[in-house]
Parts: C-alpha cells; structure tokens; sequence
C-alpha cells in the first residue's frame, strides 16, 4: 500500500481561514476583537522561531497579538504578577506561555496560575480535569489539530485500536483522553513497554509523540493504519540539518494506508488550533455561542 499524504500544512489553512472568517465576524456584529498574549521567556533559538510565526499568523486572522520578551533570568514573582495582569485584561483572551521554562522557574506553578478560562494551551490541571471527565474545557493544540486530521480523514474514530506512543502531559495524555472520547480502544505506550512493535502493530491508529527521530520503523505499521507523526527532531543527515518526525517516513509510507509529514503535518495544525482555541476562548467569555468545527 502507498499511503495518501495528510496534508497538515494545506488543512492549517484552512482551519486558520475558518478562524479569520469569524473573527471578521465578532468584530462586525459584537465589536470584539480576540486578543492572544505569548510569553516567552529567556532567548531559546527555536522557541523564538516558533513565538514570531505564532505573532505572525494571530495577526493574519484579524487577532490582536502581545508579545511578552522576559529575560532568561526573570523571577518568577515577575512572571506571576506578568500572568496576573494578563489574567485580568479584557483584550486578552488567550495566554500561552512558551514551554520549556528557564530551570529556575516552577512549570507547573506558572501554568497553574494562569487563568482556566484564557488558558489556550490547555495545561491548566482544571483544564486538564475537565478533559479527562468528558466535560467542556480547553483542549491542548497540538492533539486537538490530530484530532482534527483523523476525523476530517475518517469520519467516525469509534471502535478503532489506537496505540498513542509517547505520555507526555502535552501530547500524549491529552490525545488518549481525546481519542478515548471519540470512541477508540486506547493504549498508551511509552519506554518501558514490553513488545512495543507489537503493540503498534494491532493499531489502525498510530499517534507517535516521543520525540526520538524515526524511532518507528515501517515494519511496526499494520497495512492500511493512519499514522500521525507529532515528533520534530533536527538531525544531522549528509552534512545538513533536516527536520524528521519520530516515524520512519519512507518505509512507513509504504504500509500506511495514511500519514502526515514532518515538516506539514501536525505542527502547523498546533498553531492553527492554537488560533481556534483563541477565538473559542473569545466566545465563550463574551457568552457568544462556539465556532462550529474548531472544537473536540
Ligand atoms: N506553551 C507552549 N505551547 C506550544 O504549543 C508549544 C510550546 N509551548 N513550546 C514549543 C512547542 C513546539 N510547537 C510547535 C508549533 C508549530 C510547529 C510548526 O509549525 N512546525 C512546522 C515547521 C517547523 C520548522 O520548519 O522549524 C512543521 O512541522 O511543518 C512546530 C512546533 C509549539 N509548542
């Protein structure tokens, strides 16, 4: 089998279009305009890279955009009292504070003590909580734009072996509970599970979020399973930097009946949920009813 190419980078368009279309709205009808403040902290080459896209692309869909530049050594007080005053401005909606976080500073007490409500990355342990009850919350990006592709792909998820490799607290946990909820039969697997090859083989899903560059190989892939590719790794390869997924893409192409590329798969759909979640924040605060199809 030769898999068709999911097309992450094209379906973010899309999405982001979505997203601009309704922002066009809310400020025609409501006067509102959905605002989403990033903070990063420290100088982190590729998290720079990845805050000046998000500016970019928040702009580009009508959003209001505030960036916030911290030095590497801030307090944590300073940044605490930064989230505080973003936790009660009414032009922002959304706040996301770029992860990793210098050694110095408590992740999970700065997550904590951003606001559930504007909290579009979905780490919050509330936000957490009510995902994992089946209840309304904000949902992580990067699994929310998976979702997206597998139901888009799809139809209906129900009763399919999804095998999510990977625990983290950013992907793999919110994935299973997203895919759980859509009905799948879910195993988490991770570095310490025993015949991983196999594991993966009884899947006609495969989500892979390890973040070890083209730790799958093809033979793990069941013919005809959709696999979504989560890992971006920089490696070395012929005297150049190139980006790869935790998939062995060539050989996986081969028995995958679908598979999302690295780069253009899951990481432009990361930021274009990132946008969806901006704007389902906006409404949801302003009282307004969801944007249909831009949440799980
Ligand atoms: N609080 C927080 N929330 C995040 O969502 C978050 C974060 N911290 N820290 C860093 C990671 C990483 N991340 C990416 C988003 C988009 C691409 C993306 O668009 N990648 C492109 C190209 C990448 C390239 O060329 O370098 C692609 O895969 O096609 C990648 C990575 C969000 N993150």
């Amino acid at each position: 089998m030769v898999a068709q190419v999911i097309d992450g980078k094209a379906f973010a368009a899309k999405v982001r279009a979505q997203v601009a279309d309704q922002v066009a709205k809310l400020k025609e009808e409501n006067g509102i305009t959905p605002g989403l403040a990033v903070v990063l902290v420290g100088e982190d080459p590729a998290s720079q890279v990845y805050v000046r896209s998000k500016g970019k692309m928040t702009v580009e869909v009508g959003m209001n955009s505030y960036e916030h530049k911290l030095d590497a050594d801030t307090s944590e007080a300073d940044l605490l009292a930064l989230i505080e005053k973003l936790n009660n401005d009414p032009a922002v909606h959304g706040i996301l504070v770029q992860l990793p976080l210098p050694k110095h500073l408590n992740e999970d007490l700065v997550i904590n003590s951003i606001d559930p409500a504007k909290d579009v990355d979905g780490f919050h342990i509330s936000n957490v909580g009510l995902l994992g009850t089946g209840q309304k919350s904000m949902v992580p990006c990067t699994p929310l734009g998976c979702l997206m592709m597998l139901r888009d792909h799809h139809g209906s998820l129900s009763g399919m072996d999804a095998v999510v490799i990977g625990r983290s607290n950013i992907v793999g946990k919110p994935m299973a509970q997203l895919l759980l909820g859509d009905s799948c039969t879910v195993t988490i697997a991770h570095s310490r599970t025993k015949d991983l090859p196999d594991v993966v083989r009884r899947a006609d899903i495969v989500v892979a979020a390890v973040g070890r560059p083209e730790m799958v190989p093809g033979d793990w892939i069941k013919e005809g399973a959709t696999v979504i590719d989560v890992g971006i790794n920089r490696i070395e390869r012929d005297g150049k930097t190139k980006l790869v997924g935790d998939v062995d893409y060539a050989s996986a192409a081969e028995r995958a009946g679908a598979i999302t590329p690295v780069p253009g798969g899951v990481g432009p759909m990361t930021i274009a949920c990132l946008l969806a979640n901006t704007l389902t924040a906006c409404c949801r605060s302003n009282g307004l009813p969801e944007p249909e199809g831009l949440t799980a």
